[in-house]
């Protein structure tokens, strides 16, 4: 449906022409747009650096993970590598079953070598913001577990200060019942606009993995204080956790339009 209105929208007439207009608004071709390959390599970098024989490692959400995941199938087949994965969402759960590696839970392995995971954003001081895809809570127990907590992203997620990239806001997962009282405590206390997320291919909120609400909290650019803010939102009751990972991650890597890769710090 969406390719045929495209087709009418550009005049042209068939749907093969269609589906390569299509491909050229995304920036997807069939090579690997800079995003795409910012992300992989990034993603390659930290699977190289840090997954080891022997390990468990906890496995992230989001798009760039994918790539990290291939690299680790890639790994784990060729160099006949003993690794246990720890899934921090329905998807990255689907993404281990679906690469044939091995799935593992915390009640087996309550201590982590590392996670790698993606990012929304990460600021100079190593504030990051996660839950662009709702899947926060899990991906926090999960770093919370590993020794070493590694981000991989695009050169679109790094910059000085929070907000200055990212502008969906700050995703904070919320038990039902409270989604309104917490709604206005966020505003009243710091100011902003705290929106209840909404689902796309389903009516109503978005449900997480946890059975809970998301509300994405567009902060005022002064705010600063991330580490105490944070420690204020959670004592919230009905705030399950938030997005907010402050000073979590022992490092991230970033893919950057040059083919480069950016470490911080
Ligand atoms: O909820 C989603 C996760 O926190 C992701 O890791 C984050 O949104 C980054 O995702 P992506 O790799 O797609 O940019």
């Amino acid at each position: 449906m969406i390719l045929k209105t495209l087709v009418r929208a550009k005049g042209v007439s068939s749907a093969f022409t269609g589906v390569e207009f299509l491909f050229n608004c995304m920036n997807v071709s069939d090579k690997m747009g800079p995003l795409e390959t910012a992300k992989k390599i990034a993603a390659y970098k930290a699977i190289d650096e840090y997954v080891k024989d022997n390990s468990v490692i906890g496995i992230g959400s989001g798009s760039t993970i994918i790539h990290a995941i291939h690299r680790l199938a890639e790994r784990v087949k060729e160099e006949k590598l003993q690794v246990v994965c720890i899934p921090t969402s329905y998807q990255a759960r689907q993404l281990i079953l679906n690469n044939h590696l091995t799935l593992g839970d915390l009640e087996s392995f309550p201590k982590l070598d590392c996670a790698i995971d993606g990012a929304d954003e990460v600021d100079a001081e190593m504030n990051i913001i996660k839950g662009g895809g709702g899947c926060l809570l899990q991906e926090k127990i999960v770093a919370s577990c590993a020794k070493e907590f590694i981000i991989i992203a695009d050169y679109t997620k790094h910059s000085e200060k929070l907000g200055q990239q990212y502008k969906q806001g700050i995703p904070i997962e919320v038990v039902p019942m409270a989604y309104v009282p917490i709604q206005h405590r966020i505003e009243d206390n710091y100011g902003g606009d705290v929106k209840i997320r909404m689902a796309v291919a389903k009516a109503g909120p978005v449900i997480t993995d946890n059975g809970n609400f998301i509300l994405d909290w567009h902060f005022p650019q002064d705010l600063s204080d991330w580490n105490k803010i944070n420690e204020e939102i959670l004592l919230m009751p009905g705030v399950v956790e938030t997005g907010l990972f402050i000073k979590m991650a022992n490092k991230a890597y970033f893919g950057m339009t040059d083919g480069s890769i950016k470490e911080q710090p």
